[in-house]
């Protein structure tokens, strides 16, 4: 039997609709949430993010904040643009793309983010305070990949979730979000990295399985139970010359034959991406009501 396919495009779609809602009525108390994007550099792939991220805001009403800036952008002016955005009324979510060019120390710059306006969910602060169960701003799409197992009504409580991936933005967090004693966690984790003895061995166990390696095939059909349940958080792209952009995006997991022992399965793309970027329109929004003390 082939899996239900997760529509992650549907779900984001349903969540901003009630966000939309939302930001028309801070507007009516004066109140539009703004959000500041910087992206150092001309990476394709971070381009392409970028500009989603703002066409987001603009469908929903929240102000965005474009800076782009070129790749030899020193520190020291990156860091005071951050200093700029936090003292900025109008703006109540930062966001610095990551990866950054490679003479800039990304910590240094995550650090300088106030942490009220991590949108993000990636300051040490916010990243502690997630880690010990504290209200936070969670990681876009560890929260994004949470939001889609609730909503489609996947049972994580006592759930054996194998998490493939251990980078900051995805795999560390979401493991971490998953085991929290809460609603919509509670499960067993387990995460596995390029480190990791028989990955199919721990695979194999998984009622969900959350690929985030950022390698196609990762996570292929002989390594999977009958009935899982996939999340798939690549984004790779590989050539492709019949696609007008030259390319077409696949994710980490061999989606064509998983989807046949699956029970459920998120697609790339229209999967977890989408959702990221909802998370973020919703950590903004959340960001500038507590900046208007509502709430
Ligand atoms: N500070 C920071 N915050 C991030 O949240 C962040 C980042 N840096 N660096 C890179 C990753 C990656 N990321 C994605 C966002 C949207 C899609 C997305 O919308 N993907 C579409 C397809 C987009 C396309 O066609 O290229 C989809 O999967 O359907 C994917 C990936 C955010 N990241």
């Amino acid at each position: 039997m082939s899996a239900k396919i997760i529509d992650g495009k549907q779900i984001a779609a349903d969540i901003r609709e009630e966000l939309t809602t939302e930001v028309a009525a801070l507007k009516e108390k004066g109140i539009v949430p703004g959000l500041g994007v910087v992206l150092v550099g001309a990476d394709p792939a971070s381009q392409s993010y970028v500009t989603a991220k703002e066409r987001a805001c603009e469908k929903i009403g929240i102000y965005s904040d474009d800076n782009r800036l070129p790749a030899e952008t020193s520190q020291e002016d990156l860091l005071a643009l951050v200093n700029q955005m936090n003292n900025d009324p109008k703006i109540n979510g930062i966001l610095v793309q990551l990866p950054l060019p490679k003479h800039i120390d990304e910590a240094a710059v995550l650090l300088a983010i106030d942490p009220d306006k991590d949108v993000d969910g990636f300051h040490p602060m916010n990243v502690g305070k997630m880690m010990v169960g504290e209200e936070a701003f969670l990681p876009c799409t560890p929260n994004g990949i949470l939001q889609m197992l609730m909503r489609s009504g996947v049972e994580t409580s006592g759930a054996h979730v194998v998490v493939v991936g251990r980078s900051n933005i995805v795999g560390k967090p979401v493991a971490n979000m998953l085991l929290q004693k809460k609603e919509g966690a509670n499960a067993t984790v387990t995460l596995c990295h390029t480190r990791t003895k028989d990955l199919s061995f721990h695979t194999r166990q998984a009622d969900i399985i959350i690929a985030a390696s950022g390698w196609p095939n990762t996570v292929t059909a002989d390594m999977v139970k009958e009935g899982v349940v996939v999340i798939d958080v690549g984004v790779n792209r590989v050539e492709d010359a019949s696609r007008e952009r030259g390319y077409r995006l696949v994710g980490d997991v061999d989606f064509e034959a998983v989807k046949e022992k699956a029970s459920m399965i998120t697609p790339v793309p229209g999967g977890v991406g989408p959702m990221t970027i909802t998370m973020l329109l919703y950590n903004t929004v959340v960001s500038a009501k507590r900046a208007n003390g509502i709430d």
